[in-house]
């Protein structure tokens, strides 16, 4: 299954592939192939013609190189393009160098500066060959390209990065300094982590894919993948059966919603309905908890003990709106040595954090978990800070996989599901939409939901992030958010979604 999906490559893992296809015996020409790509997206996807006039930044390495390559096509074609190059030719790559030499060839002019900025309106198209993979990140980004990605970002045209935006780091996708806003990145061999998670999805606008013919997969087998619809379509379950009945879908228990937080747990709750459990179960911890979801019936309320005694359930949720006081510590702790498959998030993770005592048991288990942090909760099972955890959500997301022999979903842009054995998977779907209270709690019933339907909690956890994120994304179409969407909504248009994926109905 793995094989016929998106990978996502480290930067030197990018360079060992790479490094194999040049010591071929008649390695291809790879920067030629990447700059004619940039150019054929260009006039693919921007709005271009004749009199289009098109600036090009061509940095000091090969993602320069790319540039000029890209600029020569463009040239030819018939557009008007100016090219901006400030670094030491005697210090380019020797195929950066020949491209160079190829453009100045055809009589063409290299600028060393972006002429002043009152002119920027007349650019069609700003391409962004300044740095690619090659960006060191122990050295500030300072003087003349700082300068550089100030004035394109300043100018508001349609930008088309190559490789990753200049400035983004290619494995973390913090912010170097500063970045290029692109509307369009155009990445070669694999996406890069760092445009997949955070700062990345808002720096590299769409994101193509171009492998420069090569099958990296057969070079070097990949640690992470892109979780797209593609792979969503791979995992989804099969149509019903004429002749199901509710016992087929599996019951799910969730536990959660203490004093001013009962909300949580009926979100989590409708969601596991609307993702298709045959049964719910709900335990409400708040002491005045509702006898019943009025607007969800179907809902089962039971008090924690009648769930745990109840011989039925196949999965349980454990942790919206929980709460930590020493009952709750109890009732998790009562989870964890059950053999169910547990979806753990908020407050019960916090507890994790908190009681060595649990989390050793946690990692003891043979029965599969998956823990869903927010990075705020991820730092503190790591024992660390925020800013750690976003530095490299990657690097994050594993060591919490291995610390605790679970499966992980570091939420967040660019969501990362990670696995004990080291690979990963990054979420494409998604948008701020997502970026309020309640969207987490339907997450986990839908991770659930979907367990408990069979699915394996792998394919489900990467199944529900992709769907949770595809809802928000759906209702932002209809205009629905980002601003003022509600976890409700993502909850139904998850519903109304995944029916539209089984029955090939979009
Ligand atoms: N891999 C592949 O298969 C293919 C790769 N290709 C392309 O090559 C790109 C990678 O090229 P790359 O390795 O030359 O690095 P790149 O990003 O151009 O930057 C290096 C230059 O930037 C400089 N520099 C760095 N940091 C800096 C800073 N903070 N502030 C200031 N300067 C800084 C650095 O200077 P130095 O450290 O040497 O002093 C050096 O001059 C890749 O992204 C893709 O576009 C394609 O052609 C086809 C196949
Ligand atoms: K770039």
């Amino acid at each position: 299954m793995i094989r016929t999906i998106t990978p996502v490559y480290l930067t030197d893992e990018i360079r060992t592939i790479e490094q194999t296809v040049f010591d071929l015996p008649e390695p291809p020409d790879l920067m030629e192939k990447a700059g004619r790509a940039t150019a054929e997206i260009a006039r693919k996807y921007f709005v271009l013609n004749c009199d289009s006039r098109i600036l090009v930044l061509a940095g000091p390495g090969n993602n320069g190189g790319d540039a000029f390559v890209a600029a020569r096509y463009l040239k030819h074609w018939g557009y008007a393009v100016t090219v901006i190059f400030n670094g030491d030719p005697d210090r380019q790559s020797q195929d950066a160098k020949q491209a160079r030499l190829a453009w100045q060839g055809g009589e063409e002019n290299i600028y060393s500066e972006i002429p002043g900025t009152a002119n920027g309106q007349k650019w069609d198209l700003i391409i962004d060959g300044i740095f690619g993979i090659g960006l060191r990140q122990d050295r500030p980004m300072a003087g003349q390209y700082l300068s550089w990605i100030n004035t394109v970002n300043a100018m508001q045209k349609p930008v088309l990065a190559i490789d990753i935006p200049s400035g983004l780091g290619s494995d973390d996708g913090s912010v170097y300094g500063a970045v290029i806003n692109a509307d369009i990145t155009i990445t070669f061999i694999s996406p890069k982590p760092g445009i997949l998670t955070h700062y990345g999805p808002q720096y590299s606008g769409r994101i193509i894919i171009c492998d420069l013919d090569l099958d990296p997969v057969a070079i070097l087998p990949p640690r992470a993948w892109m979780i797209n619809r593609k792979l969503a379509s791979i995992l989804l379950p099969p149509p019903r059966a004429a002749n199901s009945h509710k016992g087929s879908f599996g019951s799910i228990g969730i536990l959660g919603g203490n004093n001013g937080m009962t909300g949580a747990a009926i979100l989590a709750g409708r969601a596991a309905l609307h993702a298709g459990a045959g049964r719910v179960y709900l335990v409400i911890l708040a002491t005045s908890a509702p006898d019943v979801d009025i607007v969800h019936p179907e809902l089962m309320m039971r008090s924690p003990s009648e769930l745990f005694d109840l011989d039925t359930l196949d999965c349980l949720v454990i942790g919206p709106g929980m709460g930590m006081d020493e009952f709750t510590y109890g009732w998790l702790e009562r989870a964890l040595d059950t053999d169910l498959p547990l979806v753990l998030d908020a407050d019960a993770l916090n507890h994790v954090a908190f009681h060595s005592e649990l989390a050793r048991k946690l990692k003891q288990r043979e029965a599969p978990a998956i823990l869903t942090p927010h990075p705020a909760e991820a730092a503190r099972l790591l024992d660390t800070d925020t800013a750690v955890i976003q530095g490299n959500r990657q690097i994050a997301a594993t060591s919490l996989s291995e610390k605790f022999c679970c499966q992980i979903l570091l939420k967040g842009a660019g969501s990362i599901c990670a696995r004990p054995d080291g690979t990963c998977f990054f979420n494409t779907s998604g948008n701020p939409g997502l970026s309020s209270a309640g969207t987490g709690d339907v997450l986990s019933g839908i991770i659930g939901a979907l367990i408990v339907q069979g699915q394996t909690p792998e394919d489900a956890l990467l199944l529900a992030v992709y769907l949770h994120g595809a809802a928000a994304d759906e209702l932002l179409k209809r205009n629905n958010g980002p601003v003022g969407m509600t976890a409700s909504e993502v909850s139904n248009a998850a519903r109304l979604l995944l029916n539209d994926w089984i029955y090939k109905k979009s």
